[in-house]
């Protein structure tokens, strides 16, 4: 369990901070575009392949004051916000994401949907693990569900998982990092044959951009 004792975050006003930095958003539907990260710490889900397990434990990232944070993004000139993890919304995310929309900047969030919702967001990126299903409220609220594919079953929980969200809701495969070479021409063939399903391809990683 991951300590979460709201005293220690004051409603938001610290967060435990593990890096924030602008690069190009490498995934999913705003592929491409320019974005502030704010990569929060703390993550109990324990995806076996994560690529940020440096992020896991909260304890290394003691909570930082947001203003902080939020004068950093504002001296940007990004017009979006991806706010991810760990796992983001184990935290309270109101002041931060109000600030910065009302600021005029779009808020992305990457989430596991595992915890309830805070904050405001304009985009929300829902990718499901099996381990530990999203909520309900996740579902809901995605705009994007974006399935990891590490192998061929997994494109069945794919589907149990577009099977839940709203009828808006973009569908993409992304496959697992390490098995890229071996899951993609699967994932072409599916997307292919089932149309309703895009691929999303961690482009940051070719760009060797973080
Ligand atoms: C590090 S997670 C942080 C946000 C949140 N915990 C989540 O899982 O959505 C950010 C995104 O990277 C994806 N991801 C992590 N490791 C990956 C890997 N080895 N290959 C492909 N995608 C990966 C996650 O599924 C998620 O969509
Ligand atoms: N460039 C870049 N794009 C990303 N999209 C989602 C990421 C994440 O770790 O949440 C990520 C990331 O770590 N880097
Ligand atoms: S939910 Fe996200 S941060 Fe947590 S272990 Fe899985 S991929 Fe990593
Ligand atoms: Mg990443």
């Amino acid at each position: 369990m991951i300590d979460t004792d709201p005293a220690l975050f004051d409603g938001g006003r610290r967060l435990p901070l593990v890096e924030d930095f602008y690069t190009i958003q490498g995934e999913g539907f705003h592929a491409g575009k320019p974005a502030y990260f704010i990569r929060l710490g703390g993550c109990d889900v324990g995806c076996r392949w994560c690529d940020a397990k440096y992020t896991w434990n909260p304890r290394r990232y003691p909570p930082v004051d947001v203003q902080v944070v939020i004068d950093r993004a504002l001296t940007c000139p990004a017009r979006a916000i991806v706010i991810t993890g760990g796992e983001p919304l184990l935290y309270p995310l109101d002041i931060l994401t109000r600030t910065l929309h009302d600021r005029g900047l779009q808020i992305f969030l990457e989430t596991s949907g595992t915890h309830p919702f805070s904050g405001r967001f304009d985009w929300v990126c829902l990718s499901p693990k099996r381990q530990q299903p999203p909520l309900d409220e996740a579902f809901r609220r995605a705009h994007e569900l974006k399935v990891i594919v590490e192998r061929e079953d997994d494109l069945q929980w794919a589907e149990q998982n577009a099977a839940r969200v709203g009828d808006d809701c973009l569908l993409y495969l992304q496959p697992e990092w390490s098995v890229y070479e071996r899951m993609m021409p699967l994932l072409v063939e599916y997307a292919k044959a089932h149309p309703q399903w895009n691929i999303s391809i961690q482009t940051h990683k070719f760009m060797h951009i973080p």
